[in-house]
């Protein structure tokens, strides 16, 4: 599915507008696909009045349109305007195009309508909105959101570009987004209003879509099938890649045992799996599959820089580096995961205190002369870009995308709505819920795209397939564990069920 900012949508019209499908037919056609859909909404329910709520920009234009097709199909519409008569010309023209359908205008007639409608459409504005909204059109959307209310592009009130909402944006169970859907729809907590997202083709030529500027897309389970490696029946272990983990603390044992068992389960053909010496007896017991490199530590049980001669030679060996997950942030460990960064020969998949370990220098990663992937999560991007979570969380894609660019590197932003954003375009994760809020589910994450990426699956695809895989792993597990008791553990147990369908997938292909 693919995603736009409202700029890339403006850019989409224009293109369009110069390559023969101007922008009055693009209005024209966004209402007629809003009127079959309506017509369908009606037919399912066996008849019902429609009210459009309209703004004064080209929202309402869309409201107006579908208006004049379902009246002229004998549909019983009205029209409440919310911000008066519209002020764009394309949209007045529509509006002069309603004939007897009827207008109200007063908040009072507009509270009555509300009221009998079965449905009501929401056109009050679309990717033009900016500000907040007057207490009594917050009124008016609330009571709006209690009925069966059907958005018109994107929720009233909502950034289409961040997914932010202003207090009183409109609750829809369905949204209809035209040419493509917006991304603020795919991210919290816009996501949560807009219901069952479904995307209109209005016309706009492929070839507008093909110019536009870092392209973004929503990840689906049949993208992420083709990115299965195939495994011929002559096949040997070395085949399917040696990944080296450099992870663990005596502090932190579990977040190399996770990331681990998450790489084992998808798939690598071998293990190295460089550890603290002490706790390499309780590990091998759990899992006897990896190589065990024993590390030395410091007294508190981080390992040490001088590790590093040894972890060079091994990776020497290997096809991909996972370095990180419960590593500890020391003075040590900030040595080791540089030198390793620094001298890297095969991609690095740099998780939790590798991320940390590197925010004071961060411009070495731009020197960095292998594939990179960073995973942080809201308050590691934070630390990495010296800013606030808050400052992460109200931009996503801006973050995660400039960083990428910047770095030249493909950065995982973690958390509801994860972006993979590569220095050429990105794209965004749907699978997951809150049970996955729980300390582990990252290490689970890492383990999993580290896994893939030492099998040969270029960086982009193996974050993407890692994101989806994991997410749907949380969703499984929410299915029989619910969300409040699962852990991230049981996701590495829902591995193999989501690997045995995308095998059988590809044999019925
Ligand atoms: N993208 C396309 O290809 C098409 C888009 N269409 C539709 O057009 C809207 C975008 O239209 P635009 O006129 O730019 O903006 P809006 O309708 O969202 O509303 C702008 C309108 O509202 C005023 N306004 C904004 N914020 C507030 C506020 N807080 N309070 C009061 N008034 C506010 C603003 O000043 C303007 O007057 C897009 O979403 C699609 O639905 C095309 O019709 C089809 C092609
Ligand atoms: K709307």
């Amino acid at each position: 599915m693919r995603l736009v900012t409202p700029q890339q949508m403006r850019r989409l019209e224009e293109l369009s507008d110069q390559n023969g499908v101007s922008y009055a037919q693009l209005m024209e056609h966004a209402g007629q696909q809003l009127s079959i859909f309506l017509l369908r909404q009606i037919r399912q329910k066996k008849g019902g009045k429609i009210l459009f709520l309209c703004g004064n920009g080209n929202n309402g234009g869309d409201c107006f349109v579908a208006a004049r097709l379902l009246s002229s199909q004998g549909v019983p519409v009205s029209v409440g305007l919310l911000c008066g008569i519209p002020k764009t010309i394309l949209a007045y023209s529509m509006y002069k195009q309603l004939g007897d359908i009827p207008v109200l205008s007063s908040i009072a007639q507009i509270k009555e309508a509300i009221g009998i409608a079965d449905f009501v459409v929401d056109g009050v504005f679309g990717t033009g909105f900016h500000g907040t909204l007057r207490p009594e059109q917050a009124e008016l959307f609330a009571l709006a959101s209690s009925r069966f209310c059907i958005g018109v592009d994107i929720p009233s009130g909502g950034n289409a570009e961040t997914g932010a909402v202003v207090p009183g944006t409109m609750r829809c169970r369905m949204t209809v987004s035209f040419g493509a859907c917006k991304f603020g729809m795919v991210q919290y907590p816009l996501k949560t209003y807009c219901g069952e997202i479904l995307v209109a083709d209005i016309g706009i030529p492929e070839s507008a879509y093909q110019q536009i500027d870092y392209p973004m897309a929503g990840i689906t389970e049949r993208m992420i099938a083709n990115f299965l490696p195939s495994r011929q029946p002559d096949s040997h272990k070395g085949q399917f890649g040696k990944l080296l983990c450099i992870t663990g603390s005596e502090r932190m044992p579990g977040a190399a045992v996770m990331s681990a068992a998450a790489a084992l389960r998808c798939g690598v053909g071998l293990m190295r799996l460089a550890v603290p010496r002490s706790v390499i007896a309780a590990m091998c017991a759990r899992y006897p599959e990896p190589m065990y490199l024993p590390m030395q530590t410091d007294e508190k049980g981080f390992a040490l820089s001088a590790n590093g001669n040894m972890l060079l030679e091994e990776m020497a060996k290997s096809t991909a580096v996972l370095i990180g997950c419960g590593l500890g942030e020391t003075e040590e460990t900030k040595a080791l995961v540089t030198r390793i960064l620094q001298e890297a020969t095969c991609p690095v998949i740099l998780d939790a205190d590798g991320i940390n370990c590197v925010t004071g220098c961060i411009d070495i990663i731009k020197e960095v002369k292998v594939p990179l992937i960073l995973t942080p999560h809201p308050a590691e991007m934070a630390r990495l870009l010296h800013c606030t979570v808050a400052a992460v969380q109200s931009d996503r894609m801006e973050q995660a995308g400039s960083f990428a660019r910047e770095h030249g590197v493909t950065l995982v932003l973690k958390g509801a709505g994860t972006i993979v954003a590569t220095p050429e375009g990105a794209f965004v994760n749907s699978t997951g819920n809150s049970g996955m809020s729980k300390g582990g589910s990252g290490d689970v994450l890492a383990g999993m795209l580290a896994s893939l990426v030492a099998q040969g699956i270029p960086p982009t695809n193996a974050a993407c397939m890692a994101v989806f895989l994991h997410g749907k792993a949380g969703d499984c597990a929410a299915e029989h564990l619910s969300e409040q008791a699962m852990l991230p553990t049981d996701l590495i147990g829902e591995l193999p069920g989501l690997f045995l369908k995308l095998e059988q997938r590809r044999h019925s292909d």
